[in-house]
C-alpha cells in the first residue's frame, strides 16, 4: 500500500476522479502555472459528537453526528498551481513537501501535516506530478484549541482545489457535493460537516454507514424549526494554546474506554431525538441532549488508555456556575465543548443578559479576564474569488459580550 496516497476512497469519488482524468485528457481542464483557487469554509460545533473511527477504515466514523455551523469562525484558503518548475522565490523557501507549501496570513511557512500532504496528493492524483500547490491559508479564530480548525481548514482547502479545477463548471451539483464532502471527510472527519455549499446549512448531519462495508458516509443539512435561526453562539476562551493531543490522535484511544461502546450504542436513538427537537424547536430537549453528549464524550476521553484530558479545572468550575445561574433565570441557553477546554455557549437572544451575567460572575470567580468570541455571521462554504473577497471583508469576529 502506498502510504502517501489514500486508497480507501468511496466508489463514487473514484468515479469522479476518473471524470477529472477524462476531462484533463480531453483538455477541458488545463491547469497552468499561477492559476488560482479560492474558498472559505465555516467551522462547526458538534451537538452530538463524532468520537472514534471504524477500525480498518479510512475516516469512517464509529458514530453519526450532528453539528451547528459556525459561519463566522472561518478558514480562508487560496491555492496557487505552480506547475513542475518552481519560481525562485519558492525554491529559496526550500520548505515544500513535494506537493504543497502552506503559508499563514503573515506569510510564514507552516509545517505541513502528513495527513494533509497525503490528501492533496490523492486529490491531485489525476495530474501526476504536473501540479504542485502553494497554499495560503489562515483562520480568523484560534487554531487547534477546540474550535474545530481542522473542520474549516480542510473543507476550505478541498473547496479551493475544486475552484482551481473549476469543478463548479464541470460537475453537476450532486457530483460537486460528493466531491467536497467526501474529500473533506478524508482530510478531517468533522470537515465534512463544513463542506456543504448554499444557504440554510445551520444544522448538519453526518451519518456513519449502517453496514460498515459501505464506503460512503452521507453528509446533509437538517430540517429545523425557523426559530433556531436566531440562535446565538459565543465561545469563552479559557486557553488558546494548541492542545497537546490532537483530535486525530485522541480518536485512536476512544475504544479503550469502558464507556465508549455504551456511548456509541446510544447515539442512533439520540440522533432521532435531536432531529425531532430541532424540527419542533424543543429547546430544553436539545439543551439536555447536547450537554449530556459533551459530558459523555469527555468521559470516554478521560477513561481511555492513554487518557486524554482536554478540559481544565476552570472548565468544570464555570460550567457549574453556568448551570446554577441558568436554573435561577430559566434561561434558554446551553453549553457544549469540543476537544478542548473552551466553553461554547448557544443561546436565544432573550437570554443575552443571562450570558453576560454569567461571563461577569465567571471572571470574578476565576479572578481574571475571560476573552470571548461571538459568532456574528452566518454563511456556509463559499467557492471562488469574488465570494471569497466578499466574505473576507465581512467576516470579522468581535468580542461583544460585556
Ligand atoms: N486554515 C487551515 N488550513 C489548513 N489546515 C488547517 C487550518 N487550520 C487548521 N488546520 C489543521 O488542523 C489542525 C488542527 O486540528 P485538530 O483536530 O488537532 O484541532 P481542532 O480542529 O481545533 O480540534 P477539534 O476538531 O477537536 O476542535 C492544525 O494543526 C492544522 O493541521
Ligand atoms: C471532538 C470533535 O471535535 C472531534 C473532531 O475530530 P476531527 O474531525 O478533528 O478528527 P479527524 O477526523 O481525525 O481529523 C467532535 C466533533 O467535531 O464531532
Amino acid at each position: 500500500m502506498n502510504q502517501n496516497l489514500i486508497t480507501d476512497i468511496p466508489a463514487s469519488l473514484k468515479k469522479l476522479q476518473n471524470k477529472i482524468l477524462e476531462l484533463k485528457i480531453a483538455e477541458k481542464i488545463i491547469i497552468q502555472n499561477g492559476d488560482l483557487g479560492y474558498a472559505s469554509a465555516p467551522s462547526n460545533i458538534a451537538l452530538l459528537k463524532y468520537w472514534g473511527k471504524t477500525l480498518g477504515r479510512e475516516q469512517i466514523p464509529i458514530n453519526s453526528s450532528i453539528s451547528y455551523t459556525l459561519g463566522g469562525f472561518r478558514s480562508f484558503t487560496k491555492v496557487t498551481a505552480l506547475g513542475r518548475f518552481f519560481p525562485d522565490e519558492i525554491k529559496s523557501d526550500a520548505l515544500f513537501s513535494n506537493q504543497l507549501i502552506l503559508k499563514n496570513k503573515n506569510n510564514e511557512i507552516i509545517q505541513i501535516p502528513h495527513k494533509m500532504d497525503r490528501l492533496i496528493k490523492s486529490i491531485l492524483f489525476p495530474f501526476g506530478k504536473e501540479i504542485y500547490l502553494k497554499i495560503d491559508s489562515y483562520n480568523n479564530f484560534p487554531t487547534a484549541c477546540g474550535i474545530a480548525s481542522s473542520a474549516s481548514g480542510y473543507a476550505a482547502l478541498v473547496a479551493a482545489i475544486a475552484d482551481l479545477l473549476q469543478l463548479q463548471i464541470h460537475f453537476t451539483e450532486q457530483e460537486l457535493k460528493i466531491w467536497l464532502t467526501e474529500w473533506s471527510r478524508l482530510g478531517s472527519g468533522s470537515a465534512t460537516r463544513s463542506a456543504l455549499t448554499g444557504d440554510d446549512k445551520f444544522f448538519v448531519k453526518w451519518e456513519t454507514p449502517s453496514d460498515h462495508k459501505i464506503d460512503f458516509s452521507e453528509t446533509q443539512n437538517l430540517k429545523y424549526h425557523p426559530k433556531w435561526r436566531t440562535l446565538q453562539h459565543v465561545v469563552f476562551i479559557l486557553d488558546s494554546n494548541e492542545k497537546s493531543t490532537s483530535s486525530s490522535e485522541g480518536h485512536k484511544f476512544a475504544e479503550t474506554s469502558p464507556f465508549h461502546k455504551i456511548r456509541v450504542a446510544g447515539i442512533p436513538s439520540r440522533m432521532k431525538l435531536m432531529e425531532k427537537g430541532l424540527q419542533e424547536f424543543d429547546f430544553d430537549f436539545i439543551q439536555y441532549l447536547s450537554e449530556e453528549d459533551a459530558y459523555s464524550m469527555h468521559a470516554v476521553m478521560q477513561t481511555g488508555e492513554p487518557k486524554a484530558c482536554y478540559l481544565n479545572n476552570e472548565t468544570a468550575e464555570i460550567i457549574s456556575i453556568f448551570v446554577k445561574l441558568r436554573n435561577k433565570y430559566e434561561a434558554k441557553a446551553f453549553w457544549t465543548l469540543d476537544a478542548g477546554p473552551n466553553l461554547h455557549v448557544l443561546f436565544m437572544p432573550d437570554s443575552l443578559s443571562f450570558v453576560q451575567e454569567f461571563h461577569q460572575i465567571a471572571q470574578k470567580f476565576l479572578n481574571r479576564k475571560i476573552n470571548n468570541i461571538v459568532n456574528n455571521f452566518n454563511e456556509s462554504l463559499i467557492i471562488g474569488r469574488s465570494e471569497y473577497e466578499r466574505i473576507e471583508n465581512r467576516a470579522h469576529l468581535t468580542t461583544t459580550l460585556s
